[in-house]
């Protein structure tokens, strides 16, 4: 089936959730990197007709192997990067890049990325990364006493006051994440785009940002893109699930159903190279929590 009949499949009677349902929807999304501009040839075209929809308080994980344009749809999402062609609607309006949406659509989709580290300026204190999000979106930023709710926002993150005079560069990686959490939700968005978001970590810190992404989720009515080669995490978070290779979308469902009875031979390739969904699943609740302060 070629990209265009499969995004004509998806724009059908039978797409998982129906436009009017969709906080989220993309349609028909080309991208191509370099080359000549779009439709003029040379570059890599990265993703070549993806369609996907996403509810409210949905999570839908996005896998496939390296390369096969994951962190392109993702950007495009968070407005990172502008679509070739194709559409991205958000709440039924149409969704550009974030220079050119409005600020409470820049603040209704926020991205955290693979790699803590690089994601927060090393030099600069908890405290003040939490107040520069603030202050680009004021709506958001708190009427009273900002150091109570700085504290009360890190202690959602599992984080200790203490933690808000740190500057990034001296956290650990597992706490830096939970920062890069702490700042995408200061400005209470609705859609969490996760891209790669645990795959950086070590096994035990990745099951316990797994398991906050999770809390959070449901205490924020959240709903989530969630980006992820590695299957089992995408087993203990995903409601849906859309299978990526070489640009374009080659099997989509419920989780339970494409992970245990997958249609795509991709997919059956994806699970038997993962050697034991069982084992990749990180948090057996007996690891040791790194320290949280
Ligand atoms: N800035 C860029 N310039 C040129 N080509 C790019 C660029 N970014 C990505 N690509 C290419 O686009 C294709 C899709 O890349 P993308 O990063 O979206 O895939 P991915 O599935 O997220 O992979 P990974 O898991 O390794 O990040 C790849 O062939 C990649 O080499």
């Amino acid at each position: 089936m070629s990209a265009r009949e499969r995004e004509g499949e998806l724009l059908g009677e039978e797409r998982a959730v129906p436009p009017e349902r969709a906080l989220l929807d993309v349609r028909g999304l080309r991208v191509r990197y370099g080359g000549r501009g779009w439709g003029r040839g040379g570059g890599q075209l990265a993703v070549d007709g993806v369609s996907l929809s996403v509810a409210p308080e949905e999570t839908l994980g996005l896998v496939g192997e390296s390369g096969s344009g994951k962190t392109t749809v993702a950007r495009c999402v968070a407005g990172l990067l502008g679509p070739g062609a194709g559409t991205l609607t958000f709440d039924g309006r149409p969704l550009g890049r974030a220079g050119r949406r409005p600020p409470e659509m820049r603040r209704a989709v926020q991205m955290v990325f693979q790699d803590p580290r690089s994601s927060l300026n090393p030099r600069m204190t908890v405290a003040s990364v939490i107040a520069e999000v603030w202050s680009t979106h004021p709506v958001t930023a708190p009427e009273g006493d900002r150091t109570e709710a700085l504290h009360r926002l890190l202690a959602d993150m599992g984080l200790d006051p203490e933690v808000a005079s740190r500057r990034a560069g001296d956290l650990s990686g597992g706490q830096c994440q939970r920062v890069s959490i702490a700042r995408a939700l200061a400005v209470r968005p609705r859609l969490l785009v996760c891209d790669e978001a645990v795959s950086a970590l070590d096994v035990s810190v990745q099951a316990q940002i797994l398991r906050l992404l999770v809390d959070l989720r449901a205490r924020h009515r959240l709903a989530m893109l969630f980006i992820s080669h590695d299957l089992g995490v995408v087993h203990q978070i995903a409601d849906r699930v859309a299978v990526m290779r070489r640009g374009v979308i080659v099997e989509e469902g419920p989780t339970g159903e494409v992970l245990t009875a997958p249609r795509d031979p991709y997919t059956r390739a994806l699970l038997d190279a993962a050697l034991d969904l069982d084992d990749s699943v990180p948090g057996d609740g007996t690891a040791d929590d790194e320290a949280v302060v």
